[in-house]
């Protein structure tokens, strides 16, 4: 059985992706803090709702997708209840899985995953680091429970702050760009719905050709930029606004934020 420690809007998310690739409500738990949350999850999905104790004892595999700032007193309420041999997945942003071993019983497996909404639509970017007592078999097993929402890559664990404000805050930046395209055809006179339509359309054109191309991204805007046109004078705009600039110092904010998540 897996369990889902915390099932909020990742673990939830996560919950119904993996009964939408065939695994079986009875083979699901999860855990909550507010008994409204487990009734709906519940009736929603069909799923067993434990404590975190009984999880603890009776899950194979322990998903913890609660809030960083949520870690060190759930793994206190975990530490007495679980036996050798369990798999446990942290999901959070900026904990070390050297942060969860130190509060769980010696030689517990550890795996830590950065993964991202689009686990909704089954196009997740999910990146996972085997902490030190995990094996092959463990990030195996990972894989194999987030595959069916998206693609997975292992990485070092030493990039996981990086990974989380690259890919895990990633869909931020781009909803964040189509904002401010929505708004720009507001301010070119156009009704707000037909904008969001040829944003957000145009976004998910040049995402299928980012995907299926084979193409870099230099190479497919060139494409788009006529010599003399109109894109060159927009980018011209971006370069001058210092865009590049400011994109690269945002992530590594991000990337600086994570590592400042463990200490609470
Ligand atoms: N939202 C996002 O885009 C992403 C979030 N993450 C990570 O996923 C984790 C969860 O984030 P969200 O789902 O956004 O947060 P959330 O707040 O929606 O979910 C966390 C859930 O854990 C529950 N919880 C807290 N302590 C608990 C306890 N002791 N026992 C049982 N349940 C408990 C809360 O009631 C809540 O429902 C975080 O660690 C975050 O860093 C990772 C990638 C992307
Ligand atoms: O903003 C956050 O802390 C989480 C982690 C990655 C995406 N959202």
């Amino acid at each position: 059985m897996i369990a889902i420690l915390g099932a909020g809007k990742m673990g939830e998310a996560l919950l119904s992706g993996v009964l939408r690739a065939g695994r079986r409500p009875a083979q699901l738990a999860v855990t909550v803090r507010r008994a409204d949350r487990g009734a709906l999850l519940r009736e929603r999905y069909g799923v067993t709702v434990l404590s975190n104790a009984e999880a603890a004892k009776t899950a194979d595999t322990l998903v913890i997708a609660v809030k960083p700032q949520d870690m060190a007193s759930l793994l206190e309420e975990l530490n007495p209840h679980v036996p050798a041999g369990r798999l446990v997945i942290s999901m959070a942003a900026g904990i070390p899985t050297a942060f969860i071993e130190a509060r769980l019983p010696d030689g517990v497996p550890v795996v830590r995953v950065m993964s991202n909404t689009p686990v909704h639509v089954d196009e997740a970017m999910s990146v996972v680091s085997a902490g030190s007592h995990a094996d092959e078999a463990h990030l195996a097993l990972t894989e194999e429970l987030l595959s069916p929402v998206g693609k997975v890559l292992r990485i070092p664990e030493s990039l996981q702050d990086g990974a989380t404000a690259l890919s895990g805050s990633g869909p931020a930046y781009f909803y964040y760009l189509v904002e401010a395209m929505v708004d720009a055809g507001i301010l070119l006179g156009m009704p707000r719905a037909a904008a969001l339509e040829m944003v957000v359309q145009s976004a998910v054109g040049a995402a299928v050709m980012l995907r299926d191309s084979g193409e870099h991204p230099v190479l497919l805007r060139e494409a788009v930029t006529s010599p003399g046109g109109t894109t060159i004078a927009a980018i011209r705009e971006l370069e001058r606004h210092g865009v590049r600039a400011a994109v690269l110092e945002a992530i590594e904010a991000a990337r600086n934020r994570g590592r400042e998540l463990a200490e609470g």
